[in-house]
């Protein structure tokens, strides 16, 4: 059966969309999340509860007020009506069985934590600045303001009381079985979201078909731009919190993040990944050859996903071009090159392929969603796939959500090509960590 927002719900989604989201850095939630016991993780559930519901009143609001008559594509409506559905399941969700808890044990969650446990303040995000530029001619998202015309404050992470003390305590099984429950919700909730991407492709398509639309308006792309972003955020959070809880243990690990993570081996993946699709779209028994140079030491912290995600794509581009401008037939191509410098704040990798590059008129539009050269631009109807499977090319995200991806942790994505010779596109990742998520 499906979901529908009664007016009471309505109510809720608007008043918890008027309060400002609070950003993490990866640094914070490193900290947040080392040697989590039961008693921490009921409070990373805690701050979850809290952050959460208003992120997903702040999308609900914004794809029920989308212009164009958007909102009113059946697709963009689904969409809403899961945010609206998550939000009610975490609104509904109940506090921790504080009471039924023995004294020792709301104590030691209640407490105060010790200055060495206090998280270190984050950045903001350099992402800002570019897409305040973006949003600035933005007009239908009215600033987020309570009655009296100033927004609601609330409180920054690193002056947040998330913190349980855990030495000598021995959580009882209320505390194991809340998380356990809260852990469960927040894993049908992320399953829920998992086609987000694809039904909100669909819906935009959907537009685009009514109006008979060739490209999307520039407030379109800025709001998918957002949304995505925002989802990308949301499903760190959620990814991470259910990670801590279900994961073993490892020296390496916080969650989903990787604190040494290694660049050579995540690029080295990326690459054989991208060869085999485009071999096995091209139907060719070698792809044009891809040349990797990385210090094998350079480990930083990271979400590993988050960057094979980003390489991948960028590759499966470069091999395309490449593959496309000489033929599927050759015996030799020229090398894609992939170079990685460490510098003082930035990791940076460069992407190099000889492919023919990208005609100057056409390089605003590649940061477009929806664009693509792709012949056969289609997403079925009833399309059901979990999220993108990995297709060689075709539904022109693969930029634009890269460039989020390398955004949402304080980096970027560049591209520059020479018309008639090759693209070189550059991946920067912010070392430094304390950045936090660029919410809007
Ligand atoms: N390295 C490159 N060389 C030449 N053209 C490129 C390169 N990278 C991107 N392009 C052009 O930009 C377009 C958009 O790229 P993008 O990655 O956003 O989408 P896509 O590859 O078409 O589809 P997908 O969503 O599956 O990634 C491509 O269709 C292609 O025309």
């Amino acid at each position: 059966m499906s979901f529908r927002i009664s007016p009471d719900l309505w109510h809720k989604i608007r008043h918890f969309a008027s309060f400002p989201q609070t950003g993490v850095s990866l640094q914070q939630m490193v900290l947040f999340g080392q040697n989590p016991s039961q008693g921490t993780l009921l409070k990373a559930g805690e701050f979850l509860l809290e952050e959460l519901p208003i992120r997903l009143a702040h999308r609900v609001k914004e794809l029920d007020e989308l212009p164009h008559n958007l909102s009113e594509m059946p697709s963009i409506n689904k969409v809403k009506d899961w945010y609206a559905q998550s939000f009610e399941e975490l609104i509904s969700f109940p506090g921790p069985p504080m009471d039924s808890l023995p004294q020792h044990i709301r104590d030691a969650l209640l407490v105060q934590p010790p200055k060495q446990h206090k998280l270190p303040e984050s950045t903001p995000n350099p992402s800002l600045a570019f897409m305040a530029d973006d949003f600035g001619s933005m007009s239908f998202t009215p600033p987020k303001q309570n009655g009296n015309g100033a927004q609601k404050m609330r409180i920054p992470m690193e002056r947040r009381r998330y913190y349980a003390n855990t030495s000598g305590v021995v959580w009882p099984p209320e505390v194991r079985d809340y998380n356990r429950r809260f852990t469960k919700t927040l894993e049908a909730i992320k399953r829920r979201h998992d086609p987000t991407v694809t039904t909100v492709a669909q819906g935009v398509l959907e537009w685009k078909r009514k109006c008979n639309a060739r490209n999307i308006d520039l407030d379109v792309q800025h709001w998918l731009d957002r949304f995505y972003l925002s989802r990308i955020g949301i499903r760190f959070l959620i990814g991470q919190h259910i990670a801590l809880n279900t994961l073993q243990p490892h020296p390496d690990y916080v969650g989903i993040i990787c604190t040494r993570s290694s660049v050579h081996e995540i690029v080295h993946e990326a690459i054989e990944n991208a060869r085999f699709v485009c071999e096995e779209h091209y139907a060719m028994f070698k792809g044009p050859p891809v040349q990797l140079i990385c210090p094998k030491d350079l480990h930083f912290p990271y979400v590993p996903g988050h960057l094979s995600h980003i390489v991948f794509e960028l590759l499966k581009n470069s091999l395309r071009a490449v593959v496309e401008r000489y033929g599927p037939d050759r015996d030799t191509y020229p090398p894609i090159k992939v170079i990685v410098v460490e510098g003082k704040e930035d990791i940076t990798i460069k992407i190099s392929d000889e492919g023919g590059g990208i005609p100057r008129s056409a390089i605003p539009l590649i940061w477009t969603y929806m664009y693509t050269t792709m012949d056969g631009q289609n997403i079925d109807q009833d399309f059901q796939a979990s999220d993108f499977k990995a297709p060689m090319a075709g539904f022109g995200y693969g930029l634009p959500l890269s460039r989020l991806y390398a955004r949402y942790f304080g980096g970027d994505l560049r591209l520059i090509s020479m018309d008639g010779f090759g693209t070189d596109v550059y991946i920067h990742l912010n070392k430094l960590s304390s950045s936090r998520e660029p919410l809007q």
